[in-house]
């Protein structure tokens, strides 16, 4: 039935917006080609090797500040461009009705590899030092996008559909709920848009 009825503005917790088709095909065509123009160097994109030893099967770039599993480090892959934060600011007051002064400082690029079964694990994100919101936004491959709570990484969750376009944002009560992305549904990108696999942006203030 996927595609029979409109997706509809969904608040999925308190705090958590899905917006969907946010970003019409234009921006989305000049997003894609401003994080290939960041991979063209002089860091590349590139699986974060964990503390642990895992290996992520996400292909990751920081933009303003570097994320060193776990923290925040002062190397710079790629500045933090000034539309990038309007875009964040509007999108934080698209989900909440204003932005409150929203100051991203750090985004990652994240490609997912949908034929290779790039996937991420359920996360918080706690590693930066203030509440604001984290502004997600999609590109490419469809994902299934888990949205849990604040206390474990189990259920209750809600799984909803990212769709190239598509925006999220959790900040509030669901600012440090758990979340991932268990799936990408391979070759589903909208054909015009010249991506395959998917890229998700996550702008985040570090408070540093
Ligand atoms: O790819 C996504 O939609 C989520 C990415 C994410 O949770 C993160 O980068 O912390
Ligand atoms: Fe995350």
């Amino acid at each position: 039935m996927d595609g029979l009825f409109p997706r509809e503005r969904a608040v999925v917790a308190p705090g958590a917006v899905h917006v969907p088709g946010w970003l019409p095909a234009a921006r989305q065509r000049e997003l894609v080609a401003a994080c290939r123009e960041w991979g063209r160097g002089p860091v590349p994109y590139r699986h974060i090797v964990l503390p642990g030893g895992g290996v992520m099967s996400v292909q990751s770039l920081g933009l303003g500040r570097r994320w060193e599993p776990y923290r925040y480090g002062r190397d710079v892959d790629v500045e933090l461009p000034d539309w990038l934060v309007a875009l964040g600011r509007r999108a934080v007051a698209e989900a909440y009705g204003e932005h409150s002064g929203y100051a991203p400082d750090a985004a990652f690029v994240n490609y997912y590899d949908a034929g290779a079964g790039a996937s991420m694990g359920m996360h918080q994100d706690k590693d930066e030092r203030t509440d604001a919101p984290v502004v997600s936004l999609s590109l490419g491959d469809t994902c299934v996008f888990r949205f849990g709570n604040t206390e474990t990484r189990g259920k209750p969750y809600t799984d909803v559909e990212l769709v190239s376009g598509d925006l999220f944002v959790f900040g509030g009560a669901s600012r440090f709920a758990y979340h991932g992305v268990p799936k990408v549904h391979a070759g589903t990108a909208p054909p015009g848009l010249g991506l395959r696999g998917r890229l998700n942006i996550t702008l985040r203030e570090t408070g540093m």
